[in-house]
């Protein structure tokens, strides 16, 4: 996709935390961070929170390294719980694998578009107009839709995400299976089929005790895998089976040794494509979000990414593979800011740099998508060629990739002993295993950011306050009414300017 010709409203998304599921005011902690830089090797930065009646933590080996004395001091200071519920072979265990989904057909694109938009982790309305959502939704998929869809037709009519999940989900079924824990494997999908609600139904029917939620995404993000958490979070609230049904989620695990071996893998394989590959730039391209989630809502998606890409180039050096690399983020919405720096102006920068060589490699997503296929394939391709790059090469995305599949199969029988646990306590769980908490505890640990902002304010002031936000909230409504109806009565504007509504002839 590219950024002009997505339809979305961004400067909606003041915060992308919605107040009215806030969980109540916890313990946080930040343990540094650092911005990266092409070709300079950045180490470990941290993602390490903590909340303090519960230990939700999302954190890596690495970081947990850099930050072991406040980490010691906390977990000194922390009853330390043994995994409370040892696993019985009466019990009937299951994966739930969450995804985004994708449009099967052109006709669906419209109504999947419909259901993203829909998503406040995706699009978020001030308070007072939160009525607004739904017709919002509606009015934006309507008009994205035909661009949308030639993006689909272009990749053969429709999302390969659904096939792809699917067979995700069977190799990681017989991967357990080989490991002597058979478990069922569901996948969830957040805007199309199956959706999440569907694969509960039949987890439901299916009668499964120990459930291992595990978002197919290896970064956390507020808009992808927090957005999926909170749909189940809500599900489960209002379902007596689930309220009782013992559950652990892995939030992320781009840090697990076999998904960065994984990875290596798939990079120096497609370095040997060159004739010269130490002289090829590895390209890192991730999914961007707007600047808002990770500065004002405290997503760890830019901190993930940053560390995963470090494990990464550790592990390629372990191998003698010292190549230049950068990071750069793609697919970005509308005129706000997102995270920098952005794949098509970091593409033509290395042109005029006088690279000649790059290898591309998506990182946010383990399967072929539009944005692979399309976003990447076709149009970074071109813009690449057209600013002086040479040659081009393309890390294919994880899929079913063995070693990949084999280390899911590791994350979901590491978590099976925390299944039900309320809080993961011990010191070489966080360590060893890969990050756990229950769906209410990790929504919480995102939240702790947001509390640091100034207090609430009743006067007018300038600067983000929350009365400053909300008022920005409502004239930005305000303005966006006027301007979408000048813009439909006059035919020009913004969403002409995007290509998003045809210009007139
Ligand atoms: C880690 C991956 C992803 C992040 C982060 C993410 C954030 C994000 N996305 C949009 C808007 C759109 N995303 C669309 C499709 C899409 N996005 C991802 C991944 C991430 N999105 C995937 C895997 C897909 C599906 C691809 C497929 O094959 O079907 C779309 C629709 C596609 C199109 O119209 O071209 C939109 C729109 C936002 C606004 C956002 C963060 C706030
Ligand atoms: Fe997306």
């Amino acid at each position: 996709m590219a950024a002009e010709s997505i339809a979305m409203l961004p400067w909606t998304i003041s915060s992308a935390v919605p107040s009215d599921h806030r969980l109540p005011p916890r313990g946080g902690l930040h343990c540094g961070s650092h911005s990266h830089t092409s070709a300079a090797p950045a180490r470990n930065c941290v993602v390490a929170r903590y909340s303090s009646t519960q230990s939700a933590l999302l954190f890596s080996k690495n970081s947990l390294r850099k930050c072991l004395p406040p980490l010691k001091a906390l977990v000194a200071s922390e009853t330390l719980d043994a995994p409370s519920t040892p696993f019985s072979g009466e019990d009937k265990v299951g994966v739930l694998l969450l995804n985004l989904g994708g449009p099967e057909t052109l006709d669906d694109v419209q109504p999947f578009l419909f259901n993203l938009f829909a998503d406040p982790d995706i699009i978020r309305l001030p308070r007072l107009f939160r009525f607004l959502q739904k017709p919002l939704a509606q009015f934006i998929s309507v008009l994205r839709a035909p661009k949308s869809k030639e993006g689909y037709a272009s990749i053969g009519g429709g999302s390969p995400l659904r096939r792809i999940t699917d067979a995700q989900a069977e190799e990681l079924r017989k991967a357990l299976y080989a490991k002597d824990v058979p478990a069922k494997v569901y996948v969830g999908m957040r805007y199309w089929h199956p959706f999440t609600e569907e694969a509960i139904e039949q987890i439901k029917r299916d009668g499964i005790t120990k459930l291992v939620v595990l978002p197919l995404y290896p970064q956390f993000s507020i808009s992808t895998s927090g957005s999926s958490l909170r749909l189940l979070e809500s599900i489960f609230r209002e379902d007596e089976y689930l309220v009782n049904m013992q559950h652990t989620v892995i939030p992320s695990w781009y840090q697990r040794e076999g998904y960065i071996t994984a990875m290596a893998n798939l990079i120096e394989k497609e370095l040997q494509c060159f004739d010269s590959p130490e002289k090829v730039m590895i390209f890192f391209s991730a999914h961007g979000v707007p600047l808002a989630y990770v500065e004002e809502a405290g997503d760890p998606y830019k901190a993930e990414m940053e560390e995963c890409i470090d494990l990464i180039m550790e592990e390629l050096e372990k191998r003698k593979i010292t190549n230049a690399y950068t990071l750069a983020y793609q697919s970005r919405v509308g005129p706000v800011e997102w995270l920098k720096p952005y794949t098509d102006e970091t593409i033509i920068e290395l042109g005029k740099k006088g690279v000649k060589r790059l290898l591309a490699v998506p990182i946010s997503f383990v399967s072929e998508h539009i944005e692979t296929l399309e976003e990447i394939d076709v149009e970074y391709k071109e813009l690449a060629l057209k600013s002086g790059i040479e040659v081009w090469g393309r890390v294919p995305a994880l899929g079913c990739e063995p070693t990949f599949i084999s280390d899911l199969a590791d994350a979901v029988i590491e978590s099976l002993p925390y299944v039900g646990a309320m809080a993961v306590s011990h010191l070489e769980a966080r360590q060893s295993l890969v990050p756990l908490g229950s769906v209410e505890e990790l929504l919480a640990t995102y939240d702790s950011q947001r509390r640091e902002l100034p207090a609430p304010v009743t006067v007018w002031e300038w600067g983000w306050t929350k009365s400053a936000e909300t008022w920005n909230g409502r004239a930005a409504m305000l303005a966006v009414v006027v301007l979408l109806v000048l813009e439909v009565t006059t035919g020009e504007g913004f969403l002409h300017q995007w290509g998003i509504l045809p210009l007139h002839r």
